[in-house]
């Protein structure tokens, strides 16, 4: 399988209906498959319409967001993810570096990881196992998070026999390799930037992201993100209502030998108002290995990667983040 090196450079960033998703008729299967190859291929990143996330679902954690992000920074820092095993927790404003050339990122943050709303946790993460960490005196900020996060669990797990269809694999292929699904997920605070904004402290700086794919639901009315093109070209990834973005993560481009492209992306708000994200970066089990699918590696397309495991390949990179 070759990359199409001459349409990188989009300028465009794609809109997938999902309707289709849940339709058995291979033909129609076949042409969404289709669709999503090409903004793999092209672009990294695609909007979705007509996912399966509730608005009463994504409503109810980003109140709970705003409630969080204005607690008193006391109480956010008794949850500070400097201080946690696992990378779990909250994030202060300049607590991160997306983007090593820069200085620090304008955002606050609060990660979570896989919890069913009984409070288990999984034992088995490898390197990355542990309990989430939860604030006081939000009633009903658990609950509304897991809902939201369980919510877009399931859409992701959905979209992988579609990925597999778009590789020209069998539907089925990344089933073993998903078998607890590794998903991080983030509610993001970004302050407005007003001013001259020095470039080396924004939003969120320059970076690809870790994981599989990103599912990232973004607030209307505020431009901020960003996606680079092969010309070195920041193109707007503009809110759409009701859609949702999906972009690729390093461990898609590790198995797929970069024809899937991992693609950086920044965020900064300079819209005046305060704005609000939640991506969830959704990863293959830790203890899989990032191998080249044989169909993507050919003489014009050797290796470009070593062989790591998915966890060791997120802990690395979160180290790097979280300094
Ligand atoms: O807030 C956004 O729009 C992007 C966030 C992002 O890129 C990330 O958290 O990796
Ligand atoms: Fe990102």
């Amino acid at each position: 399988m070759e990359t199409n090196a001459e349409s990188s450079g989009f300028q465009t960033i794609p809109v997938i209906d999902l309707k289709a998703l849940s339709m058995t008729d291979a033909h129609v299967r076949a042409k969404l498959a289709k669709e999503v190859r090409e903004a793999c291929i092209n672009v990294g990143f695609f909007y979705v319409k007509n996912h399966t996330i509730p608005e009463s679902t994504i409503s109810g954690t980003v109140e709970a967001a705003k409630k969080f992000f204005s607690l008193p920074i006391s109480s956010k820092m008794t949850l500070d993810i400097h201080k946690s095993t696992n990378f779990k927790g909250y994030t202060a404003l300049l607590g991160e570096n997306s983007n090593p050339e820069n200085r620090a990122d304008l955002h606050e943050g609060f990660d979570i990881g896989w919890e069913d709303m009984s409070g288990l946790h999984r034992a088995d993460d490898g390197v990355m196992s542990g309990a989430n960490i939860w604030p006081d005196g939000i009633p009903g900020f658990r609950e509304a998070v897991l809902e939201y996060y369980h919510a877009a669990v399931q859409l992701g797990q959905s979209l992988f026999p579609l990925f597999a269809l778009a590789l020209g694999l069998p539907e089925d292929f990344f089933d073993d390799k998903t078998t607890k699904p590794a998903a991080i997920m983030r509610l993001l605070y970004y302050p407005p930037q007003t001013g001259v904004v020095d470039d080396r402290v924004i939003g969120i700086g320059a970076h690809t992201d870790y994981e599989c794919f990103t599912i990232l639901w973004q607030q209307d009315d505020i431009q901020a993100l960003q996606v680079l093109n092969k010309d070195g070209k920041w193109i707007d990834a503009v809110p759409i209502p009701g859609t949702l973005v999906i972009n690729l993560g390093d461990q898609f481009a590790r198995w797929t030998n970069d024809v899937f492209k991992s693609t950086v992306h920044r965020a900064v708000n300079r819209s005046g108002i305060e704005r609000y994200s939640i991506p969830l970066f959704f990863g293959s089990d830790y203890d899989v290995k990032l191998e080249p699918i044989p169909s993507c590696v050919s003489e014009d397309n050797p290796p470009k990667y070593e062989t790591i495991t998915a966890g060791e390949y997120v802990r690395s990179r979160l180290e790097a983040t979280f300094y």
